[in-house]
């Protein structure tokens, strides 16, 4: 059974079916857009196969990255493709604008390479934060500290506090950009903005009650690259 108490349609009760589903599906489509990508001779095209190519790879640097420093933790829930239903709602959106408006417009060269430099810097920027924080960083927040869990503060977590964040952030909005969508650039960085302004003050509070004498003043001394969040230490 799985956790909502239905059948598991694979009968496999830790997800070891949906996760071999899962990459299968996400490394065919990731394949096959890498083909139309080198095959592609319009800048539609290309966009859009860059788009599918960086969407499949984020959730597979997702499941790489339980799979390395966590894997005890590992399920289909690591790929995070189905993390929740605004995270589908967005992707939906912007997939939908894309084709909405592609017969009007075709995104500019400076679209797609602005856009695609801001999402590779974004998801570098994440990966090197889930490899230095290693067995110490979670998908979801923490609200009791593990006796293992220890606070990082070396590495990309030396000046950036929420370095994971920050590239998930720039990663949302790079992708429409790349896609040369105006509402979902905008309606992307509002909702990212305010995902990450409600979820950064309380993942604060938290470390702050696991290591209360560290936190505060590594906190201070850090900062997040996300404009405008609210936080106590910012
Ligand atoms: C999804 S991770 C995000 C980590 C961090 N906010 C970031 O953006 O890189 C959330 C988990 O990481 C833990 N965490 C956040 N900052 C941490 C740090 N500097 N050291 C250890 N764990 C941290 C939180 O307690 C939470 O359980």
């Amino acid at each position: 059974m799985s956790d909502n108490g239905r059948q598991d349609p694979f009968g496999d009760k830790h997800g070891l079916g949906r996760v071999a589903v899962t990459a299968l599906c996400l490394g065919l489509v990731c394949g096959a857009h890498l083909v139309i990508l080198v095959e592609s001779s319009s800048r539609r095209t290309t966009a859009w196969a860059l788009y599918v190519v960086v969407v499949c790879s984020f959730h597979f640097l997702e499941f790489l990255s339980t799979a390395l420093y966590k894997w005890r933790d590992l399920s289909f829930d690591s790929f995070l493709v189905n993390h929740s239903t605004a995270y589908s709602a967005a992707l939906a959106a912007g997939v939908g604008e894309f084709w909405v408006e592609v017969p009007f417009f075709s995104p500019s060269i400076p679209a797609i390479v602005a856009g695609l430099a801001i999402v590779l810097a974004g998801q570098t920027l994440r990966f090197v934060a889930m490899a230095t924080a290693r067995e110490h960083f979670a998908h979801r927040i923490m609200t009791r500290r593990d006796a293992s869990h220890r606070l990082v503060t070396h590495g990309v977590y030396a000046f950036l506090r929420h370095p994971a964040y920050t590239g998930w952030f720039w990663w949302s909005i790079g992708t429409q950009i790349l896609l040369a969508n105006p509402v979902c650039t905008l309606a992307y960085a509002w909702a990212s903005w305010a995902f990450f302004n409600d979820r950064i003050p309380f993942e604060e509070a938290t470390l702050a009650s696991f290591y209360p004498d560290e936190y505060p003043a590594y906190a201070r001394a850090t900062w997040v690259a996300i404009p405008f969040i609210a936080s106590e230490y910012s």
